[in-house]
This record gives C-alpha cells, structure tokens and sequence, in this order.
C-alpha cells in the first residue's frame, strides 16, 4: 500500500469574494495546472501551521492560524494524497508568486473554467456553491 501524503491548501477569498487559483510551477507534477496555494505537510507539522508557512513562503503574504477555517478535503486514491481545504479571509500582505507561479483572483462561478489537478474540482464545485449561497 503507498504512503499517505497528506496537502494542506486555502481557498483565500477577497473583499470582492474571489478566489485565489496559482498555477503550478514548471517541472512539478501538474505543471501549469490551477491550484488553491499550500503544499505538503512536514513530519510532526501541523495542518494550520504548514499553512502559515506555505502562505508565507510561496506569496509573500502573513495570516495566523486562528484565519484558517476548515471548510473541505478530498482523496486521491492513485496516489494517496490527502487534501485538507481551508479558507482564510484575512491577511496581511499582498500575495506575489514568489516561486514564479502565475496567480488569478477568480470569481466563484469562474473557478471550473480552469483546469486543476482532479482531486481540486469537486473541492472547487463546492466553494462555487458556498460562495453563491447554494
Ligand atoms: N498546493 C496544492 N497542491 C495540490 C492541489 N491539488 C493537488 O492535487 N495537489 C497536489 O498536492 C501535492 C502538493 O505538493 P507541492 O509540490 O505543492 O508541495 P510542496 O510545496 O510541499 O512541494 P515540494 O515537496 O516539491 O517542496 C502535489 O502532488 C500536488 O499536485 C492544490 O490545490 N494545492
């Protein structure tokens, strides 16, 4: 049986209630794809503070983890991923790609229109009908 590997990401929304998609960068797998922003969680590390971290490293921007609430997760059974989906509303910092990936703040009913790793679609079908009061 494979390892789990466990991904913590963030729907972070803005003021105008838009998501934030990145793109992944070349020679990671799904390269070009559109994700939600995180990354893996490290041994003995904390779903809400690999998070922080991520935000941090990948976008430049500061949130905490009491601005992270859980909202959905989903699996991958071919390769044992496990996706932990928070949304954050609150931060401090305007996000850059600071690893060369392209960002996109994205309408709710805009984000299937993008192509994502299987495991974000039906993670992403579900903030459309939360953002939309569905
Ligand atoms: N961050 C993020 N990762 C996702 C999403 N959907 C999805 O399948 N993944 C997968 O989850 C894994 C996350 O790994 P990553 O490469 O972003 O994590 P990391 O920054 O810790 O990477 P590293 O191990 O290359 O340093 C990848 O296999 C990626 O394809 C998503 O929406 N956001």
């Amino acid at each position: 049986m494979g390892e789990c590997v466990i991904v913590s990401a963030v729907g972070l929304i803005d003021r105008d209630g838009r998501v934030l998609l990145t793109t992944r960068p070349e020679g990671k797998d799904y390269a070009g794809f559109w994700e939600f922003p995180g990354g893996k969680i490290e041994d003995g590390e904390r779903a809400e503070s690999a998070l922080v971290r991520e935000l941090r490293e990948e976008l430049g921007i500061r949130t905490e983890e009491s601005c992270l609430a859980p909202f959905s997760f989903g699996t991958d059974s071919d390769t044992g991923l496990l996706l932990l989906l928070f949304l954050c509303r609150k931060w401090d910092g305007a996000a850059q790609g600071l690893e060369g990936q392209e960002l996109k703040w994205v309408a709710p009913s805009e984000l299937l229109a993008h192509d994502m790793p299987p495991i974000d679609r039906p993670l992403a079908a579900q903030l459309r009908d939360f953002l939309s009061g569905l």
